[in-house]
């Protein structure tokens, strides 16, 4: 059959059209609204590095947050969907607390059924399941004591694997202390992460954790096309992670149940619950609690408190071994915290300690774990340019919180990249700072572990610090690059550190 060239090419030629009018359709989204952005690419919008997993999202969003400087809000594109990005921490705030009720979700989609543990995690529920959520449990029922003698051991360990090495890596020891603080605090069992470095616990974890490009890439499809990822059956969770915990719990449960064993943590109160259909004082009742919503309970302390808790605190390790002056000061401090309470390592100790309040805080200024935060807005919102006219946020639209960029904004945080633990001290009356500080979020969807998080973290590091010195290594990272895989921001090169006992 001859060819008509004449018509393959004009074919070739409408086919070559069609395309790019789906790769730029909706590109003129944030300009017929008059909202500042940005100029998009095809294909990815103006998040290529993102997509090549060349950068983290967190410094990609950083780029357009200083390109639009002066805007309170501007728009851009993640590939072809219209992102509105908040660049002034006021308006953030407004949207977190006042207006909550127009933002009240979290972006990220979870098929309840392929991933039926994930979608259980307040993290990532929306509507009224959210509002119904035992979430709030979560900060319930760990009494400090318990914390402090898991911590105090677990800690030692760290110092003792710390003493056998020179150099070692900041994330990784962190990881398997937080590790064994919440498998201990959430399942009364020992995670052993800190004794066995391939404990079965930490290589489940670190499966879904870790950030590694299948996980990535399972993230990126769900969050960025939930309809396509639902499709093909792309689940976040991989079903040997799924499979394991659901085995390790529900195997815990029925041992608690038969044999009358009773522990106080958080799987105890779980059982109770499933047992007794409520739980105490909160008057409220529960329809079915079965072995999957425990398992879902665990895997929330578990997947949202193991790693943003490592990553803060490596971050102050780093820092601390970086400026001797600050770890010398906090040492002093928690020596004479120590001696005023008899010696040991209690909850007044660190409770006295407004030095390690101001060190933590400041690491997570400046290393923020998790950012940015992305909401969803459900109702149609009106937003004030600086001209004066308003723009209406059509419902659906996603909304980014750059809480790193804000961190790190010279308007808020003056000299922003220096670590200056100074910033938080109780007479530093610096409005801008403090209300600019967003680590945790904000509202009524802010973090519900941040007291957990916050104590595991100081008893950490108290520890590590009144039995070693701190001290940057050859391999220790001049500046940070931040890991492009994965949620949290991890240093990409590895925190390398050198621990050095301390005689006392
Ligand atoms: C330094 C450690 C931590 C940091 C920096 C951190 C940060 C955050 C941030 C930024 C959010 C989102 C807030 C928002 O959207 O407004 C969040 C939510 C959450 N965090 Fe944390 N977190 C930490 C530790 C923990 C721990 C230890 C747990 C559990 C034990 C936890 C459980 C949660 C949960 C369940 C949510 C979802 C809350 C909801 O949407 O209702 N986090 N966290």
């Amino acid at each position: 059959m001859a060819v008509d060239w004449w018509t393959t090419g004009w074919l070739v030629l409408v086919a070559l059209g069609l395309l790019w009018r789906y790769l730029t359709w909706g590109y003129g989204f944030w300009r017929r609204l008059g909202v500042p952005h940005p100029a998009p690419s095809v294909p990815f919008g103006n998040v290529a590095d993102v997509m090549l997993a060349r950068r983290h999202f967190s410094e990609v969003a950083d780029d357009i947050y200083r390109q639009m400087e002066g805007q309170p809000f501007c728009g851009f594109y993640r590939v072809r969907q219209p992102v509105l990005m908040l660049r002034d921490p006021e308006l953030v705030r407004t949207i977190m607390i006042r207006d909550f009720a127009s933002f009240h979700d979290n972006f990220f989609h979870v098929n309840e059924e392929l991933d039926p543990i994930l979608a259980r995690n307040p993290f990532f529920m929306k509507g009224e399941p959210w509002k119904m959520s035992t979430g709030g449990m979560l900060t319930g029922p760990i009494s400090f004591p318990f914390l402090l003698h898991v911590a105090m051991d677990d800690a030692q360990h760290t110092y003792q694997s710390c003493k056998m090495m020179d150099g070692v890596e900041a994330q990784r020891i962190c990881m398997r202390y937080t590790t064994d603080v919440v498998t201990t605090c959430a399942l009364g069992i020992k995670g052993g992460a800190l004794e066995d470095q391939k404990s079965e616990m930490l290589e489940m974890f670190n499966l879904i954790l870790e950030p590694n490009t299948n996980s990535s890439i399972r993230f990126m499809i769900t969050g960025a096309f939930p309809r396509l990822a639902s499709l093909i059956r792309l689940r976040i969770l991989p079903v040997e992670v799924h499979n394991f915990l659901y085995d390790v719990v529900s195997r815990t449960v029925a041992k608690r149940q038969h044999e009358g064993i009773y522990r106080n943590d958080y799987l105890q109160m779980l059982v109770d619950l499933k047992t007794k259909g409520y739980l105490d004082g909160s008057g409220q009742e529960l329809a079915i609690f079965t072995d999957l919503d425990i398992t879902a309970q665990v895997m929330t302390f578990i997947a949202d408190g193991i790693h943003t808790s490592s990553t803060g605190m490596s971050y102050l390790l780093y820092e601390l071994a970086r400026h001797p002056d600050v770890q010398q000061r906090l040492r002093r401090e928690l020596q004479e915290a120590l001696h005023k309470h008899g010696g040991q390592l209690t909850y007044d100790v660190i409770n006295d300690a407004t030095y390690l309040d101001m060190v933590i805080t400041e690491a997570l200024r400046l290393h923020t774990p998790f950012s940015p935060m992305e909401k969803l807005c459900t109702a149609p919102y009106n937003l004030t340019m600086p001209s004066g006219k308003t723009v209406t946020i059509p419902a659906g639209t996603v909304v980014i919180l750059p809480t790193s960029s804000i961190h790190t904004d010279p308007q808020y945080y003056p000299n922003p990249r220096a670590f200056d633990p100074e910033r938080f001290s109780p007479d530093n009356k610096d409005p801008h700072g403090h209300m600019a500080f967003l680590a945790f979020g904000a509202g009524p969807r802010s973090c519900i572990g941040q007291r957990f998080a916050l104590s595991q973290l100081k008893m950490g590091v108290a520890t590590i610090v009144l039995h070693s010195e701190l001290r940057p290594s050859a391999r220790t990272p001049k500046a940070i690059r931040v890991n492009p895989k994965g949620l949290l921001r991890l240093c990409r090169d590895g925190l390398w550190l050198n621990f050095q006992p301390l005689h006392h």
